[in-house]
């Protein structure tokens, strides 16, 4: 059985940050106030979704500041309008993610994703960046109806990518990744390029990645190799 490589997407693949923002200020603007978030400055709340860049924006605009009753399920629903419609204008993949998916593959390591994207847009989101095809399975926020922390959505991304939780770890960049791994119980190495760099140690993981040239290495620490294997085909 080949070890699996559970990927988290937003902040740990892809830079993400710079779309996400603008959607979120798109939603901003509609309501008349102007671009209430920073691209570069609030990065670290993009990558903790759709809803925690709209309540930063807002908290912003001080607490009398009163929004109609149900503005945060409409702005979130334009905001994945906003989002989609624009997915991929800014968004990069963080340096060595290419070579490092091959590489991985070629080990005979099985590569899945377990996000916090609603599935479709994070679907989209892979076929834009051309990776879609290296995974075996991606499940996202509304694939089930649990999503991390719960350990039930990581189970399923690596039990659908037809692999064994035991001989699995998981690649992210958030606390909700630690959360997820722990509850889990298998391994969580954590991104240290993202905006917060290297004190994401403070969330103590398994490993620190300071670039994707190092995961191969430490995938074969954790999970072995195979015998000149590839990742099996998506079940
Ligand atoms: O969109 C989110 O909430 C975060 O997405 P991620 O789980 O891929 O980081
Ligand atoms: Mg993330």
């Amino acid at each position: 059985m080949a070890g699996t490589v559970v990927f988290d997407l937003d902040g740990t693949l892809a830079d993400t940050s710079g779309d996400l923002v603008a959607a979120a200020n798109a939603c901003f603007r509609a309501r008349g106030l102007g671009d209430l978030l920073d691209p570069v400055g609030d990065a670290l709340t993009a990558f903790h979704g759709g809803r925690a860049m709209l309540r930063a924006g807002y908290g912003r605009m001080g607490p009398d500041h009163l929004l109609p009753p149900g503005a945060e399920d409409e702005d979130f629903n334009l905001l994945l309008g906003h989002y989609g419609a624009s997915i991929a204008v800014h968004t990069t993949l963080y340096p060595g993610v290419m070579e490092t998916l091959d590489r991985l593959a070629g080990d005979g390591h099985i590569l899945s994703i377990c996000t916090n994207k609603p599935e479709a847009l994070a679907h989209q989101l892979l076929g834009a960046l051309g990776i879609a095809d290296r995974f075996a399975a991606m499940i996202g926020a509304d694939t089930l109806p649990v999503k991390k922390p719960d350990p039930r959505h990581y189970r399923a991304a690596v039990e659908q990518a037809g692999g064994e939780v035991a001989r699995s770890f998981l690649v992210g960049d958030t606390e909700t990744d630690r959360k997820t791994a722990a509850a889990a119980g298998v391994r969580c190495v954590l991104v240290g390029f993202g905006p917060e760099g290297e004190a994401i140690t403070r969330l103590a993981p398994d490993a620190l990645l300071a670039h994707f040239d190092a995961l191969p290495d430490l995938a074969r620490d954790w999970l072995g190799q195979e015998e000149g294997g590839r990742c099996p085909p998506s079940p």
